[in-house]
């Protein structure tokens, strides 16, 4: 991307590192950000032609996208008879439908919220079939291939997809807000939440990140399954030239957020590490890995 602009200085993983001016040196070719970002200043269309044209087209995605989606459709089917088949919660989904793509195939309806405006604007257009500038053929072509299925199929998937999204609805959500209408809502509620690439994105601090945790977990339905796709030690993230504050989050952190609702059994965590060569020719962040959580909530 060529907007990047590299600094020496490193930026907290608190908010504080928020608005800091930093030098600006090309020597060092490690991208550690000045973190101005804001979710409101999201460029929906720059990140869904950055990240979604298609699986094996972006290298900067490339690697981890795949292993991502690999896990994804694995999980879902591995674990389909033991998740009901109503209801989802996407949460943090931005502009990215290709999740609920899959998720439609497996349950009636997806309530999909997130931060940015812009996001649900688009993902509203794409339901109104109105013509947008990004085209998800050739990136739901890659999921029906990982997920087993001709690509005849995918017009027959989205159609699932809109019902889906109709059914569920679309909403604005923020985990900084102590009285978010979607995290504050009914208990018991979902058979399935899924969250990709956002709470480290959004969470602020570690506490609202176990807070969010917490509060997913209570919407969650007896034997419901809380599925998560999270980078690993990422402290900023850049779409276009602006770059967003991350949250740096691993394994252990994870795991003792999950374990703490004290609501969760079978928790498991694959990671993937990126290689020093994908992380190289990453230019949107600084993450080392990538990490696939699931777990279901206890039956009492
Ligand atoms: C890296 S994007 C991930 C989007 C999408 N889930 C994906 O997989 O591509 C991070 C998302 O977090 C959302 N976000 C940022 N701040 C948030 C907040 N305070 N509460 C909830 N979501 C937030 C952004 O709007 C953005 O869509």
């Amino acid at each position: 991307m060529s907007h990047i602009v590299y600094t020496l200085t490193s930026v907290g993983s608190t908010p504080e590192g928020y608005n800091q001016q930093r030098p600006k040196t090309k020597q060092n070719m490690k991208r550690v950000a000045t973190v101005t970002g804001n979710h409101n200043r999201f460029n929906t269309i720059s990140y869904l032609q950055t990240l979604y044209p298609g699986v094996d087209n972006n290298p900067n995605e490339a690697p981890l996208a795949s292993f991502f989606l690999e896990k994804t459709v694995q999980i879902l089917h591995d674990e389909r008879n033991r998740f009901g088949n109503q209801k989802v919660l996407e949460f943090g989904g931005g502009p990215n439908l290709s999740s609920s793509l899959l998720l439609a195939q497996y349950v009636d309806s997806i309530r999909f919220c997130d931060y940015a405006q812009s996001n649900l604007a688009y993902v509203s257009d794409w339901i109104e079939q109105k013509s947008t500038v990004f085209d998800w053929t050739n990136y739901f072509e890659s999921i029906l291939t990982i997920a087993g299925t001709s690509k005849e199929k995918r017009i027959e998937w989205e159609s699932r997809l809109r019902d889906a999204l109709i059914r569920g609805g679309l909403s604005i959500c923020d985990v900084n807000d102590p009285d978010c209408p979607i995290l504050s809502g009914k208990s018991d509620d979902y058979d399935i939440i899924f969250s990709s690439f956002c709470l480290e994105a959004a969470c602020l601090t570690i506490e609202i990140f176990n807070e969010t945790i917490g509060k997913l977990v209570r919407l969650l339905k007896p034997g419901g399954l809380l599925l998560l796709v999270m980078v690993r030690n990422e402290s900023f993230y850049y779409v276009d030239a602006e770059n967003f504050f991350c949250l740096s989050l691993d394994e252990t952190k994870v795991r003792k957020a999950l374990q703490a609702t004290g609501e969760l059994v079978d928790i498991h965590i694959d990671s993937a590490d990126t290689t020093v060569e994908d992380q190289k020719r990453n230019t949107m962040s600084d993450f080392d890995g990538e990490m696939i959580i699931h777990a279901f909530k206890t039956i009492k």
